[in-house]
């Protein structure tokens, strides 16, 4: 039985790839790891079926027999363990690379939600324009501190990991702010990673998804 990635049916990002369920389609394209995609409506996601799954009634969640994940994050972790390919052998090196996937969770992922939840739930209010100001700063201080960390480097510690996936999964939601392009090493960073062969056929699948659509 293959296993099983839910995602949604018709996407709110119309096949840009912003959907958490793009992380997991990288990750098992990086390892070539067979399986087969569920797509669920917004509905379905609240059945008790899928709330079984995972109990915030989200996308992605990973089926693999009788184990059943939700958290993206863990989903990608789990996989990098299970499969050689996205996870140094060295041990230290190993935790960095895992190290560099809460940081980009934990530290870079946060401003950059917040900054675009206000867009989608307090656009319209008054104080929307000002408060934009300090969402922007704080994504700014994020993109300036990992252009700082790249330097002149390819990836962020060593060669393309997890980390990496991760980390770039997060920065391309700023791909329509304009943002990422003040900072050029990260632009060029995110540039290195998406012209990966896996990352362009993770895309291309979530693409069809939403071509095949009604909403197309
Ligand atoms: N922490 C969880 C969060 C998962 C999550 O946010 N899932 C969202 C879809 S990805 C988040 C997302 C949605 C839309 C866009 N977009 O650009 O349109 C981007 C990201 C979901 O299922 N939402 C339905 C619900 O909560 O009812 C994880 O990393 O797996």
């Amino acid at each position: 039985m293959c296993p099983i990635l839910t995602a949604f049916a018709t996407s709110p990002d119309r096949g840009q790839g912003l959907a958490r369920d793009m992380r997991v389609r990288w990750a098992l394209e990086e390892l070539a790891v067979p399986h087969h995609v569920q797509l669920l409506s917004f509905a379905e996601l609240k059945q008790p079926v899928h709330l079984a799954r995972n109990p915030f009634g989200q996308i992605p969640t990973w089926q693999d027999g009788d184990q059943v994940l939700f958290e993206s994050g863990a989903i990608v972790l789990h996989l990098a363990e299970q499969h050689a390919g996205l996870l140094p052998a060295d041990p230290d090196a190993r935790m960095r690379a895992i190290m560099w996937v809460f940081a980009a969770l934990n530290t870079v992922e946060p401003p950059i939600v917040e900054r675009s939840m206000a867009w989608v739930l307090e656009r319209e209010l008054p104080w929307y324009s000002q408060r934009l100001v300090m969402l922007d700063e704080r994504v700014r201080m994020r993109l300036s501190q990992l252009s700082a960390w790249l330097g002149t480097v390819a990836w962020l510690d060593g060669d393309f990991s997890v980390g990496d996936l991760m980390m770039v999964s997060v920065l391309l939601r700023l791909k329509s702010s304009g943002l990422l392009d003040e900072y050029p090493k990260v632009a060029a960073y995110v540039g290195r990673a998406t012209q990966r062969p896996a990352y362009q056929r993770a895309f291309a699948a979530q693409l069809q998804v939403f071509l095949q659509s009604t909403d197309a």
